[in-house]
């Protein structure tokens, strides 16, 4: 489903992502995995379009989307719930979620989808809240489910647990899983909390200074050479 070929990015003069390449199947969760610093959030806007590349290729489905533009991979079914969650502070949670559903001509004007509450229910309740006025796990919980209504093929999450309190993780992990089990999706899970990755992943990446350094299996990923590279 994506397939991404020796990719290069460069801020000004430095060297980013340093030919990254991975893959990922339709129902797997890939984690990428790696330090601050290391070029997590900058592969993740890269295959979003939201960077250009200097090199390398980037397949969606068989179709090369290198040069496609943001709004025209949404389009296409990528999603992207950004680090920081990026949720529309002065609108209400109705409106952020509607934004959700922009992506899709002619959708805005239709129902929101009740499955999103049933992921979510305390969304429901909030319904008229502003976005600003939610705590960080139920901002979390919103990003979430308005990359959601965009339909999406393949999902990236970057740092889905940041910042956010233990037992919304548990809620955040429990959907992610249940988008897994369902196995019409890929997921791409950019974490540092490792134990939330490991508990998701089917297989992961390592990212070290813009490089991939270590990859593999569910299996492999607990061994000492992934831990080196995470810990502080
Ligand atoms: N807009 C920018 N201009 C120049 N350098 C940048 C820019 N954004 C990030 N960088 C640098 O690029 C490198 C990779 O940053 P990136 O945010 O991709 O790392 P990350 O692995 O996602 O880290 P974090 O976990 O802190 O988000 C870092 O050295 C960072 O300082």
């Amino acid at each position: 489903m994506l397939s991404v070929k020796q990719l290069n990015q460069y801020y000004g003069a430095a060297h980013t992502l340093r030919g990254v390449s991975l893959s990922l199947e339709k129902g797997q969760c890939l984690a990428l995995l790696g330090r601050n610093g290391v070029g997590k959030t900058t592969l993740l806007k890269c295959l979003m379009g939201v960077l250009p590349v200097a090199g390398g290729e980037v397949y969606f489905d068989d179709v090369d989307i290198t040069r496609m533009k943001p709004h025209e991979r949404a389009r296409a079914g990528i999603a992207y719930v950004p680090q920081g969650r990026e949720i529309f502070a002065r609108l209400t949670v109705e409106e952020n979620l509607r934004m959700g559903m922009a992506v899709k001509p002619g959708r805005h004007a239709s129902a929101i989808r009740q499955d999103v509450f049933a992921l979510f229910p305390v969304l429901k309740d909030m319904l008229h809240r502003r976005g600003g006025d939610l705590s960080g796990g139920q901002q979390q919980q919103l990003a979430i489910a308005r990359a959601l209504l965009a339909d999406p093929k393949l999902i990236f999450f970057d740092e889905p647990t940041e910042g956010i309190q233990p037992s919304i993780i548990k809620d955040i992990e429990r959907v992610i899983r249940l988008l897994r089990e369902r196995g019409d999706m890929a997921i791409l899970l950019c974490e540092q909390y490792f134990d939330f990755a490991h508990a998701l992943a089917d297989k992961f990446i390592v990212l070290s200074r813009g490089e991939v350094v270590a990859a593999g299996a569910h299996a492999q990923m607990a061994g000492d050479d992934v831990k080196r590279h995470l810990a502080v």
